[in-house]
């Protein structure tokens, strides 16, 4: 049973990651001949892990090791993070708001839009709270103080508290004036009910550096006007004096939901001496002063925009990724590369645990991927070398498997084809980020049967059959119409859904493994290593297992031989090293 992948960053919001695994490590029952292969469901499976429905023996568990409320990122998520990336690129020309404009929305919004303010802030809060959670992760930033004003801003703040306790941070909120009206005191009796402690500002260590990992800024939204009176004159120099710490992996970063506290809501920070937050979500559209923003993280939130809106005001905003309720918007921080660390944590692999049979546990580990919801599973990197020893490497999609070796189709006239006319031998290699795994597999490579490629041609939609005949793969075409009108002029011949002939340049391979490597990540780099080779064993060929360890202690015996033997030849006495010379070795060589 598979039950969770828990992915972190630093305090950079972008280096090390934990991957937490505990699971059952699974014996699914034997496929004693092979099926096709199933991909999962749809391209966007299922945004949470499933569990295995299958019947299944349980080899090992690894209790939870993760944070108790962390939840996995997802291929979903995965494709949202490239989204707001991409999204981050087109934004340059994001409309920003007059303070009058925002006010102006709001009062839309909230009179002939039909909205009410308490369904605006519950929005605007959990686009705050995603946004949070999207850069700033559990593992290294639990405690987050948010500091709420005495209006709406000061709601989001109350309301981003409660989702991120429900993420699993540990959240404390400065509320120091408090408003009346039910809507404010529903958000805080929901807080008190979740055991939220409220911080009075005269308890507030003057360096918040020590008691909290991030403070979220929500005392003034685009209402603000003049100079902060107290006590948030206080909470904003507090502020200010922590954001004067240049790096923010030695301070918790700060977090401005919509518009940095204190600062002019068109101008800025007109004095330079505001804060400066990390992080900026600006609501429903920035305010004129986010332009001024250089922090490295900006977010736009508070997806209800509805048409009339963007019309009215001409809001040029980004489209907001997948189910997200934040988008990132501004420049993409550049990562630093060497910083990406990855800690896995993971049940160990061990010999006693696989099954004899290579092809039987590869499709153990193969169903418990695709049970798991991973995308795309049967990707692997094919690595081809041509006669000249030049090695080169390509995604393919496994299409079937047994116990005869691995299928994938491709086109004969491609470069990986006419590798493997010149030398069969490739090798494949599948990696299971989000299960900590992979698996290489080498051998030699032959066509199918032409039989076995029209089968498995036709099953294909038609669309796939006619992009096989237009798809001159590895030839150099003149532009992507050429394809597009090809394609189209197939399109047209086979309208009636007549049968349409597999192009002889197109088929299948199949890689007859003689090795197979199962890899599991543990921690600090520690990581399991299964291979099995073949050995003639009484005129048939058989498996055999080799672990790690088992493999670390042969290189090493290999090596002293070595040695022994390179002693040998250097002595200048003929009659090689003495039993003296050679017996420290030859015992070191018998205890390993
Ligand atoms: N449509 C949206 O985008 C939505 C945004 N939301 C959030 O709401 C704020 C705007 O909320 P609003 O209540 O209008 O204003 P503020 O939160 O900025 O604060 C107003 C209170 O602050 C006081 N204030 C103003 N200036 C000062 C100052 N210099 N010193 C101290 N106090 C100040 C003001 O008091 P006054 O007596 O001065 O009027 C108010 O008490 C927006 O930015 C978003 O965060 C909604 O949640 C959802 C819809
Ligand atoms: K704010």
């Amino acid at each position: 049973m598979l039950t969770a992948v828990s992915k972190f960053r630093n305090k950079s919001g972008l280096a090390s990651t934990t991957r937490v695994m505990p699971f059952f490590l699974s014996t699914f029952p034997a496929h004693a001949t092979a099926a096709p292969l199933c991909p999962p469901p749809s391209p966007y499976p299922s945004p949470h892990f499933r569990l295995p429905s299958l019947p299944r023996r349980g080899l090992a568990f690894l209790a939870a090791a993760a944070p108790p409320r962390a939840l996995p990122p997802t291929p979903r998520q995965a494709m949202a993070s490239l989204a707001t990336s991409t999204a981050a690129a087109a934004a340059a020309e994001v409309t920003h708001l007059s303070q009058r404009d925002a006010a102006d929305i709001d009062e839309q919004l909230m009179g002939p839009l039909g909205f009410s303010v308490d369904q605006l802030m519950e929005l605007a809060g959990l686009s705050v709270a995603t946004a949070v959670a999207e850069v700033y992760k559990l593992s290294e930033h639990t405690r987050a103080l948010i500091i709420c004003g005495p209006g709406n801003n000061g709601g989001d703040g109350l309301v981003a508290a409660r989702h991120l306790y429900h993420f699993g941070y540990k959240p404390f909120v400065c509320y120091p004036k408090r408003t009346a009206k039910p809507l404010y005191s529903g958000l805080v009796t929901q807080l008190e009910s979740l055991a939220i402690p409220f911080v009075p500002v005269e308890d507030l260590p003057q360096d918040l550096s020590g008691q909290y990992d991030i403070v979220i800024d929500a005392m003034f939204g685009f209402s603000f006007h003049g100079t902060p009176r107290p006590p948030f004159d206080d909470l904003i120099q507090m502020l200010v004096s922590l954001s004067v710490v240049g790096d923010s992996a030695k301070r918790p970063p700060i977090v401005s939901v919509d518009i940095p506290s204190g600062w002019h809501v068109e101008e800025g920070d007109v004095s330079g001496g505001g804060i400066k937050p990390d992080m900026l979500v600006s609501l429903t559209a920035p305010k004129l002063c986010a332009k001024k923003f250089t922090g490295p993280h900006h977010f736009l939130g508070g997806r209800f925009v509805p048409p009339p809106i963007s019309s009215k005001y001409g809001l040029e905003l980004p489209p907001y990724p997948g189910t997200s309720m934040c988008v990132r918007i501004g420049k993409v921080p550049s990562v630093d590369i060497s910083s990406l660390r990855e800690n896995y944590i993971s049940p160990e692999l061990l010999e006693n645990q696989v099954m004899p049979n290579p092809f039987d546990q590869f499709r153990s580990w193969f169903d418990e991927a695709v049970t798991a919801g991973l995308r795309e599973p049967n990707a692997m990197a094919l690595t081809t070398v041509n006669k000249a020893g030049k090695p080169s490497s390509r995604m393919v999609l496994l299409k079937g498997v047994d116990k005869q070796g691995f299928v994938w189709y491709t086109n004969y006239g491609s470069q990986k084809a006419h590798d493997l006319s010149e030398n069969s031998n490739a090798a494949l290699l599948f990696y299971w980020n989000e299960m900590n795994r992979q698996v290489r597999v080498e051998g030699s490579v032959q066509k199918v049967s032409e039989e076995e490629s029209e089968k498995y041609f036709h099953s294909r939609p038609r669309g796939s059959q006619l992009g096989a005949i237009v798809s001159k793969q590895s030839t150099v075409i003149s532009g992507r119409e050429v394809l597009q009108q090809a394609y189209k002029e197939l399109e047209q011949k086979y309208s009636d859904g007549s049968f349409i002939p597999k192009p002889d340049y197109w088929g299948g391979y199949r890689l007859t493994p003689n090795l197979f490597e199962f890899w599991q990540g543990q921690q600090s780099r520690l990581h399991d290593r299964l291979q099995y080779s073949q050995r003639e064993v009484g005129g048939s060929t058989e498996w055999h297992i080799q672990s790690r360890p088992k493999l670390a202690r042969q290189a090493v015996k290999i090596a002293v031989m070595l040695l022994v033997c390179l002693m040998a030849g250097a002595t200048p006495n003929s009659h090689g090293p003495s039993a003296q010379d050679v017996q420290p070795l030859c015992s070191m060589v018998s205890s390993l």
